[in-house]
């Protein structure tokens, strides 16, 4: 039965034996994520039976209200990486401080940032929800890191990865030789290699944006968003669909499966503070996995990867997705008047 099943373990250690003076601390740092993942897994999949549906009563430095698996999975994820000496600090949407390794512990290579719980609006609803992570190298010298230390553009990403809690639990990451997909076998407990070298077609007919905000949308995403709607009888010549899920993680993964655009883009309620989603434990990975898969990622002026981060918490506007249609939208910011 498990003869032609590659474990993400495999997978990784195969893939390090290519790497020059690895030394394997890369593939434990990622297993102890995959253990944080399967924890939160379970967690989600028992929901209301173990408590842990429902507000915590508590706020996030963005000024959200918190849900009990925001502060659960966030914990979950500190606790699984802190210990094992591969990183030595961590910086986490739930924390508004980053998050140095206690002094017990060794200190290790990497810098660990991480959404615990992405689409946290869906968990009451059962709608699928996930984690999202990005790997840095941290400070010379294993010393102390420092916010400073985390402001690396997402072009230094090591890694990066998601994990979904749908219907089934999926990992999917890049390591910057491509996008592989791992699919949770519950019955063994192992991430097993189910979707080798994702990609994303260059062209698509399905769009996702949260349309409730369309009049406080600027005219560039206004006429694209047009252009869809008016379908085969407008510009286009071709019919458009749309999706809209409110989980960055589960849209994503959508296009990694059969293409299309994902919009978060910067509007006249949003703009005071940069955007809606998060540059580091968001935008980043997000980019580094969908241009890792052939897609583009930009803020409408800029490639993403490409920002100097000014702040852990800094949010920036994302438009990602297949190549063409984003070419296309960047265009129309290009042309903007
Ligand atoms: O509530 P909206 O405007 O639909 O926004 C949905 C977006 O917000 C998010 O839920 C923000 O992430 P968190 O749930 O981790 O805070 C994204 O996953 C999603 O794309
Ligand atoms: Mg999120
Ligand atoms: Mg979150």
């Amino acid at each position: 039965m498990h003869n032609n099943r590659t474990t993400i373990t495999q997978f990784l250690i195969e893939e390090q034996r290519h790497i020059q003076g690895a030394t394997g601390d890369f593939t434990a740092l990622l297993n102890d994520i995959v253990t944080a993942c399967k924890v939160i897994s379970n967690l989600v999949n028992y929901g209301a039976l173990v408590g842990v549906l429902g507000s915590a009563d508590t706020q996030n430095v963005q000024g959200e209200s918190q849900k009990k698996l925001d502060v659960i999975s966030n914990e979950v994820f500190l606790k699984s990486n802190e210990w094992a000496g591969h990183v030595s600090a961590m910086a986490s949407e739930e924390m508004e401080d980053i998050y140095p390794i206690p002094e017990q512990y060794p200190r290790g290579k990497y810098l660990l940032l991480f959404d615990p719980l992405d689409g946290s609006s869906n968990i009451d609803i059962n709608v699928s929800v996930g984690t999202i992570f990005s790997i840095l190298r941290g400070p010379e010298g294993l010393t102390k890191p420092t916010v400073a230390d985390f402001l690396q553009p997402g072009v230094k990403q090591v890694c990066a990865g998601y994990t979904l809690y749908g219907p089934s639990t999926m990992m999917v990451l890049t390591t910057g030789s491509g996008v592989n997909g791992f699919t949770l076998d519950q019955n063994i407990g192992e991430f097993i290699l189910s979707h080798p070298n994702l990609r994303i077609a260059p062209d698509s007919q399905e769009f996702a944006i949260n349309v409730s905000n369309m009049r406080f949308w600027k005219s560039p995403i206004k006429r694209y968003i047009d252009e869809c709607l008016a379908g085969k009888d407008g510009v286009r010549g071709k019919d458009f669909n749309m999706r809209w899920i409110a989980s960055m993680v589960a849209e994503v993964h959508r296009i990694l499966t059969r293409g299309g655009v994902f919009m978060y883009p910067l509007d006249s309620k949003n703009q005071d503070q940069g955007g809606r989603l998060r540059l580091m434990y968001e935008a980043n990975p997000m980019s580094f996995i969908i241009e890792q898969a052939g897609g583009m990622s930009t803020t409408g002026h800029e490639r993403i990867m490409e920002i100097q981060p000014t702040s852990v918490h800094q949010r920036v506007p994302v438009i990602l997705g297949s190549k063409n249609e984003v070419e296309r939208i960047i265009a129309y910011h290009l042309t903007e008047n």
